[in-house]
């Protein structure tokens, strides 16, 4: 795990720990008896820490943070090497994080190759640079630096780290050599200046101003989230405390921090993203065993919203584009938008100008389907109409070249059934992408039973190129994403009940969710679920009414309907659930008493008696619902593992990260306390099928051990 060559008088320790060189514990000891041993050898000078491979350590074994571990702990590691008689340099390429940096401020010099990237990231996974860091970054850069860097979690390049003073020399070419050039430059030179456990804080005096202002910002940019507060404190407690000192306070703040639940979910949640990437399919294909084609061109066909969103996603990848439109005033209008995006881009620093130019560049309309006949995937982005979808893949069945991906961009709708008009129904996938397309991390791809692993490969890797998460499922009415968002309807039901529509969005947003699901619905249109709700009534050939309140024998809300009747659209025309004030172009919802009165109205017709409803109703409600249809959609295979699931709500419907995702938080409830409630609530709501408890659930709870343990089991603290 750390080769220990003597050369030229120089000690190498080289860390071997692929992929990322983590410091797991062997990888410790190495260092700690490399140091040692060099540190007593009289034919060494100067002992120079480097790592093999692509990086220096990119920090410690996160997989160790869920296993009682063993020492020598890092700090004592970092004290060995700062309290060696021979320099210790630090020779930093790729991403020199978290733990990782930590032994670097421990050693006496540090040298990065130009590409490197320095970094505390812990903050993502809910913890603070526990091995000193907090208290050795300041010394370096001040406390300003180290506060921003540290709640941040943002890598900085090596340039910067030396602006900062984090590191004292950046070098290109050869990295070792470079390294010993730069440590016999200062060969000889006393070691105690570069300790930096005998530094002050240079700006110890400004602390309690600096934490003032950054705990402001922290509190309003992370409501709910610990760690950066903490962080902020255990640097507070650099400047203001003697250095043991704040190293006690910081290792008591780390283990509060690694013991909570949030943590906990972070953890998981790196872990759940990097396995969500991987996907095994019923037939044995899988991502290790297929290979994806390359896409070198493509088509959008719709130049609505999410058309025009799917296009900017493909072109800023550099894959150029036909975004197909018959309607040419919408197509010129498309192309206008989507010069406007990208110059919010420019403005906002995240493309130049000349990127800008570059991406209109492979960017063509086009008013028909037959200019497709040589590009390598074609997405439909039309209306969410089967007939119509169907009458255009049998279109691009006929042009296309017979190795294009035919793929859908529809949310909901069966692609065995877009598929089967196809001669080729094994080119046929689902790439449902989330709104606003060109923002939204998440790309849901959608397997039908004749979709082949090539096919699927493309699509999960396509998902990766233009900077997506990509999220398999198989195909199911809504799949997995839009088939278990039962939040929106227990809402309203509570709401029936004797919620109201701003106590709702209220507790979900204490929860972590940023947006309550009333404010959400104004957002995207009340006519958009009316329209959802009609076509599905007209497929069953039934018709709704205002004062419907089931459909074939499953309950039924028809507030929202109700409001679309008064013509209040949400947003768009002023009112919703809530009223705005257009005239001020203020988003800011203001509860309606109008919409009050018309709930309870409602009620009074339907001789619903209301209710105290309290918050923890309203959280189970919404959140168990939706576990109990996740554990259908793994029972039925759509999704594969939990952990798919809980990408899916974190990027797709900005679930609150640090709860780790629903599937996850029901865990950490306690999956037997869970089903409890569902089964409560399915006694107490016959009428509403999504109550009906999961028998994986009950499985899990009855017999966990007849269920295979998987990465998702061992990273919940379930209380089974
Ligand atoms: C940028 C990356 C490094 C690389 O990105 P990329 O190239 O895209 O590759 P990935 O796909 O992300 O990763 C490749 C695989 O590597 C796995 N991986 C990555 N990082 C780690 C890691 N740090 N540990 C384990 N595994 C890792 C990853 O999962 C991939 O594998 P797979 O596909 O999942 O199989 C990017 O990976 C990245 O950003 N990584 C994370 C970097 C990070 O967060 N670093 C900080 C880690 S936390 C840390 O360093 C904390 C340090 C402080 C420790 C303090 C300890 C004090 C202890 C005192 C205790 C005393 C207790 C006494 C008790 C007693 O007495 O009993």
């Amino acid at each position: 795990m750390v080769d220990y060559r003597v050369e030229d008088q120089f000690a190498i320790l080289e860390i071997n720990n692929p992929p990322v060189n983590a410091l797991s514990l062997h990888v410790r000891e190495g260092l700690l008896n490399g140091v040692l041993r060099a540190s007593a050898d009289n034919n060494v000078k100067a002992i120079i820490l480097i790592g093999k491979g692509k990086t220096f350590p990119s920090g410690a074994d996160i997989k160790e943070f869920s296993r009682p571990g063993k020492a020598p702990w890092l700090p004592e590691v970092g004290h060995t090497i700062e309290s060696s008689n021979k320099p210790v340099f630090s020779a930093l390429h790729g991403t020199a994080l978290g733990g990782g940096l930590e032994i670097a401020l421990f050693s006496h010099y540090r040298i990065a190759e130009k590409t490197a990237k320095v970094g505390f990231p812990e903050v993502h996974l809910g913890l603070l640079p526990g091995a000193e860091g907090t208290i050795r970054l300041p010394r370096l850069t001040g406390l300003v630096i180290a506060m921003e860097m540290i709640t941040s979690g943002r890598q900085v390049s090596a340039k910067e780290a030396l602006k900062f003073g984090i590191v004292d020399k950046v070098v290109e070419g050869n990295l070792l050599k470079e390294t010993k050039a730069f440590a016999k430059s200062v060969l000889g030179q006393p070691l105690e200046p570069r300790k930096l456990s005998l530094c002050g804080v240079k700006d110890a005096d400004q602390v309690d101003k600096y934490y003032e202002a950054a705990l402001k910002e922290l509190l309003k940019k992370y409501r709910g989230v610990i760690a950066p507060v903490s962080c902020l404190k255990s640097i507070r407690g650099s400047a203001q405390l003697p250095y043991k000192e704040a190293a006690e306070l910081e290792r008591t703040l780390f283990s509060e921090l690694m013991s909570g639940a949030q943590s906990a979910a972070l953890r998981y949640s790196f872990f759940a993203e990097r396995a969500a990437s991987r996907w095994n399919l019923p037939n044995g294909a899988s991502s290790a065993n297929s290979k994806p084609l390359t896409i070198k061109s493509a088509a959008v066909i719709g130049a609505g919203t999410m058309g025009s969103g799917i296009a900017i996603c493909l072109i800023r990848s550099g894959i150029p584009v036909i975004l197909v439109e018959q309607n040419e005033k919408m197509l010129e209008n498309a192309l206008r938008n989507i010069g406007y995006i990208l110059q919010g881009s420019v403005k906002l620093g995240r493309m130049t100008v000349d990127q800008r130019s570059d991406c209109l560049r492979i960017l063509q309309g086009a008013a028909s389907i037959e200019k497709l006949k040589d590009v390598d995937i074609v997405i439909e982005a039309v209306y969410e109409n089967l007939k119509l979808k169907q009458e255009i893949f049998e279109k691009l069945d006929k042009i296309c070249k017979p190795t294009a991906l035919l793929c859908s961009n529809t949310s909901t709708l069966d692609i065995d059934l877009i598929a089967s008009v196809t001669s080729k129904p094994d080119r046929v996938a689902g790439t449902h992408f989330f709104a606003p397309a060109y923002i939204m991390k998440l790309l849901e791809n959608i397997y039908g039973s004749k979709t082949s692993p090539i096919t699927v490969a493309t699509i999960m890797d396509l998902g990766k190129k233009i900077g997506k998460i990509s999220v398999l499922s198989k195909t199911c009415d809504g799949f997995i994403a839009n088939r278990m968002n039962k939040i929106g309807t227990e809402a309203a039901f509570l709401v029936e009940e004797g919620a109201l529509p701003h106590d709702i969005d209220q507790v979900l947003e204490d929860f972590g969710m940023p947006m309550g699901v009333f404010k959400v619905s104004d957002l995207s249109g009340i006519d958009i679920g009316w329209s959802i709700r009609q076509e599905m009534a007209k497929k069953q050939g039934i018709t709704l009414t205002l004062e419907t309140h089931y459909v074939s024998g499953e309950r039924y809300s028809s507030l929202a309907d109700r409001l679309y009747n008064l013509g209040r659209l949400g947003l768009k025309t002023g009112k919703g659930w809530y009223r705005y004030n257009n005239a001020s172009n203020s988003r800011k919802p203001i509860i309606d008493p109008d919409v009050t009165d018309m709930i309870l109205n409602h009620c009074e017709k339907l001789r619903i008696k209301r209710r105290q409803i309290s918050p923890q109703e309203i959280i189970e409600r919404c959140l168990y619902a939706t576990v109990n249809e996740g554990f259908k959609i793994l029972e039925e295979g759509v999704a594969e593992k939990p952990e798919d699931i809980d990408i899916v709500w974190q990027y797709g419907f900005s679930f609150p990260r640090y709860r780790g995702g629903p599937m996850f938080y029901a865990s950490q409830v306690g999956l037997k306390k869970v089903y409890e409630r569902i089964c409560y609530y399915h006694e107490s709501f016959p009428y509403s099928k999504h109550w009906l408890p999961s028998d994986l659930l009950k499985k899990l709870v009855s017999h966990p051990n007849e269920v295979p343990i998987n990465l998702w089991m061992n990273y919940t603290n379930s209380k089974l």
